[in-house]
């Protein structure tokens, strides 16, 4: 490789945010150093599900299961505890929120912070022990009052968040963050030990010709969501959309803010708020497809404008280019 291929001004994710920063006079530096805590996590989670079966951490916990019922696998339990103590470590962090504990951490008063992080360590383990894509889902809130942070500081609208983004551990490790101003995508360099930037600015498809959904369950979906799903298999004079789902939330998304189309995991007659969870899953990703310049809708209203009641509440979730939610909306006016 001659020297003129060798980029030696690289934009490292760090330098990048640090950059975001300084347009913002008033800002402490705080966020960078809670965005390298949350790094951190994402690349010794990344070493971790990469040398999975060499190190034995696959297949279950031994039995331990989470609030939401599902069986923890060795590797969900192990990226948790990495993130709360990456988070925790950094004395940015008031209130944690994670999938795989019932109750929300408040940080004690002397490591406290003016942050509050809710997150899923390792989003998609079902497809872990088949070395399917997975990765970690973070969102970002401000403490409403420095002085004291409580579990009201995350039962609030994901429109309120600072930053969202996901980590996804595949081929390599992309991380895809919004501080609220555009979407960028990074991918970990191993070799230094970086994520650099690879992907900046990512603008979502306005129409796709994807669409990602567990059909499995569709003899449980509303009419509307019927209707919708057809529309897009038996056109009349155009292509079909092709089908896509993989099974973790966090490969569909990415393919689906790279390529447009939808993903969505719908409410039905079985799970009546569907699987997906607001705070950890849900509002990260309608927040980063917005950013991206997509629509993220529950049929009925717009995701980021719900409040959560609890830590682990559930909403139905289509997102992705904004011509396609737009039908999806205009199918379920028409049914309401
Ligand atoms: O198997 P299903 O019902 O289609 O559900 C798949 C969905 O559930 C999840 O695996 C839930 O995530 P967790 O693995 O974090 O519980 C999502 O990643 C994915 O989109």
């Amino acid at each position: 490789m001659s020297e003129k291929n060798i980029t030696t001004d690289i934009i490292t994710l760090t330098r990048h945010v640090l950059d975001e920063q300084r347009k913002h006079k008033e800002a402490s530096g705080d966020l960078t150093i809670l965005l390298n805590a949350v790094q951190l996590g994402c690349k010794f989670v990344a070493t971790n599900v990469r040398k999975a079966r060499l190190l034995n951490l696959v297949g279950l916990a031994g039995g331990a299961v989470n609030v939401s019922g599902d069986e923890q696998k060795k590797l969900d339990v192990i990226s948790n505890e990495i993130f709360i103590n990456a988070l925790r470590s950094s004395g940015r962090v008031a209130v944690m929120v994670s999938e795989e504990d019932e109750d929300a951490i408040i940080v004690e008063e002397e490591t406290r912070g003016k942050y509050c992080v809710v997150f899923d360590p390792l989003d998609g383990s079902s497809n872990i022990d088949a070395g399917v894509n997975v990765g970690t889902i973070f969102g970002i809130y401000k403490i409403k009052d420095e002085s004291n942070g409580t579990i009201s500081d995350v039962l609030r609208p994901g429109r309120e968040m600072v930053v969202a983004g996901y980590c996804m551990y595949g081929s390599s490790a992309n991380m895809i963050i919004s501080v609220g101003n555009g979407v960028n995508g990074y991918t970990l360099d191993n070799a230094i030990g970086e994520f650099i930037l690879t992907h900046p600015n990512i603008q979502i498809p306005q129409r796709g010709k994807i669409y990602s959904v567990n059909e499995g369950n569709a003899k449980y979906w509303d009419e509307a969501c019927t209707e919708y799903f057809n529309s897009l298999k038996f056109t009349e004079g155009k292509n079909p959309y092709s089908a896509r789902y993989i099974g973790s939330m966090v490969a569909d998304v990415h393919r689906t803010l790279l390529y447009g189309g939808i993903f969505a995991y719908p409410a039905d007659k079985k799970s009546k708020n569907g699987k997906l969870r607001m705070l950890y899953e849900c509002f990260p990703m309608a927040f980063l497809t917005e950013q991206a310049g997509g629509k993220a809708t529950t049929g009925k209203e717009r995701v980021l404008d719900i409040t959560p009641q609890k830590i682990h509440d559930r909403c139905p979730i289509f997102l992705g280019s904004k011509e396609d939610i737009e039908d999806i909306e205009e199918i379920y006016k028409r049914h309401n």
